[in-house]
């Protein structure tokens, strides 16, 4: 993986970081690197998840899931980590095995995969690290409730992925399913390269050693310094252009295949360092699509942003074929690889020409090992932004007064200010 900062510097960008806080902030990206191998070598909450590669029991992965391999479904209900990291996978690689992700309670959206999904042909997989999510567990009564209206023992087409206590556990004990733990000492939007992410994987035939051998290689280009490694560098980036007004960060894949990471990211980034005031919003986009929809406020509208490019340097491709249609017979007989890569190309120049900060990651291909190194880099570069932010980048109560107000609203548990819960004046436009 490549990650070239040059257009966020203040030569070429407004905002912009001078080389001279380049190199100051290097000085605390070093002692970042060292608190966080700290960390990693006693195994401590969050830092942990550094080691995952070297963690990942693969026998016992590839063991649950065997007995699902004559499935042409997989149905993985969780949400946020136990969803986003899998899901990210399924989308950037090729599978026999139709992945559906329900995380969200949407019923139309939940009532119509049901109706098309042939159920005795699916692996069912319920995730929740804490097994108490109310929207894994709505979802996952909603899924049993049509495999048995579909005559499918659901039994015997279910696993599930969960912490050691929980609903989902004594779930688990009761009807003797086949599961596996998820790590200890790794948040849920940090567990990609770990059982939540793999096992899915894994069902659907990808070769997850491969994405653990990039994982490995994105660890092996850990250094204390920005300079020599692409994670940190990316991370730090983020954390100097948002000190200095760029408070937005889009997520701008040129591979359909990563429309799904740019989701994951936005969680992994916006869970860990949006604590205490701080914390840059990421947002999701998606080229050459976006350059019909958000380029325009991008480049013209207020330098409050910087855009991360992402491509795979080698993509399969599929030649646009030769025409006489008036002004683009300059199209005919190129590929739309050779067109996709000469928008990215081109998009980023017109924003490094109006001085808008941009960064270009690259990956050599949309493939396992590519995968793998992308994502364990993004959580490093995450870890090393939280001690940036100097923020405890592996928690996140702010989700749960909603969860705690969610629950008030159904009789679910007391939450006092339940009444108060919307408070807004009346003004209500009809
Ligand atoms: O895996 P669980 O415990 O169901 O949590 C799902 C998601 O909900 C959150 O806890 C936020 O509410 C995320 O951090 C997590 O990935």
């Amino acid at each position: 993986m490549q990650v070239d900062i040059g257009n966020a510097l203040a030569e070429v960008a407004t905002p912009g970081i001078p080389r001279e806080a380049l190199d100051r902030l290097d000085d605390r990206v070093a002692a970042a690197h060292e608190r966080i191998e700290a960390g990693r070598a006693s195994d401590e909450h969050g830092y942990a998840t550094l080691n995952q590669p070297a963690n990942v029991d693969v026998d016992a992965i590839q063991a649950a899931v065997e007995p699902f391999d004559d499935c042409e479904n997989l149905v993985n209900v969780g949400i946020g980590g136990s969803a986003l990291g899998a899901a990210t996978i399924s989308a950037a690689l090729d599978s026999d095995v139709d992945a559906y992700y329900l995380d969200n309670v949407d019923p139309k959206w939940v009532a119509d995969h049901l109706e098309t999904i042939d159920l005795s042909k699916t692996a069912l997989n319920v995730v929740s690290k804490s097994g108490m999510t109310a929207e894994t567990l709505s979802n996952f009564l909603v899924v049993r409730e049509a495999m048995e209206a579909a005559g499918v023992d659901w039994t015997e087409r279910t696993w599930v992925t969960t912490g050691p206590e929980g609903n989902l556990r004594d779930l688990a004990e009761k009807h003797d399913l086949p599961s596996l733990p998820v790590p200890d000492g790794v948040p849920g939007r940090f567990s990609v390269l770990s059982t939540v992410g793999l096992a899915a994987a894994a069902l659907q035939g990808h070769d997850i050693e491969a994405i653990l051998d990039g994982a490995r290689d994105a660890d092996d280009a850990l250094a204390p310094s920005l300079f020599d490694s692409p994670a940190y560098a990316y991370g730090a980036v983020n954390y100097a252009l948002d000190q200095r007004g760029a408070g937005i960060n889009v997520q701008l894949p040129y591979a359909e295949s990563l429309e799904t990471y740019a989701e994951w990211y936005s969680q992994l980034w916006a869970e860990s360092v949006g604590k205490d005031g701080v914390g840059q919003t990421p947002v999701r986009a998606l080229g050459a699509t976006d350059q019909h929809s958000q380029l325009q406020l991008y480049r013209a509208g207020p330098h409050d942003k910087m855009v991360t490019f992402i491509r795979p340097q080698e993509r399969e491709d599929t030649t646009i074929p030769e025409t006489d249609l008036e002004g683009l017979s300059y199209l005919g007989g190129l590929t739309l690889g050779e067109l996709i890569d000469a928008e990215f190309e081109a998009t980023e120049a017109s924003l490094a020409n109006a001085g808008l900060p941009n960064v270009r990651i690259e990956i050599d291909r949309v493939d396992e090992r590519a995968i793998g190194e992308l994502l364990y880099s993004m959580e490093a570069a995450t870890i090393l932004a939280g001690e940036l932010y100097n923020v405890d980048a592996f928690v996140q109560p702010a989700v749960e007064w909603g969860k705690k107000a969610t629950r008030g609203l159904l009789g679910g548990g007391d939450f006092e200010e339940a009444d108060e819960v919307a408070e807004k004046t009346e003004l209500t436009i009809e």
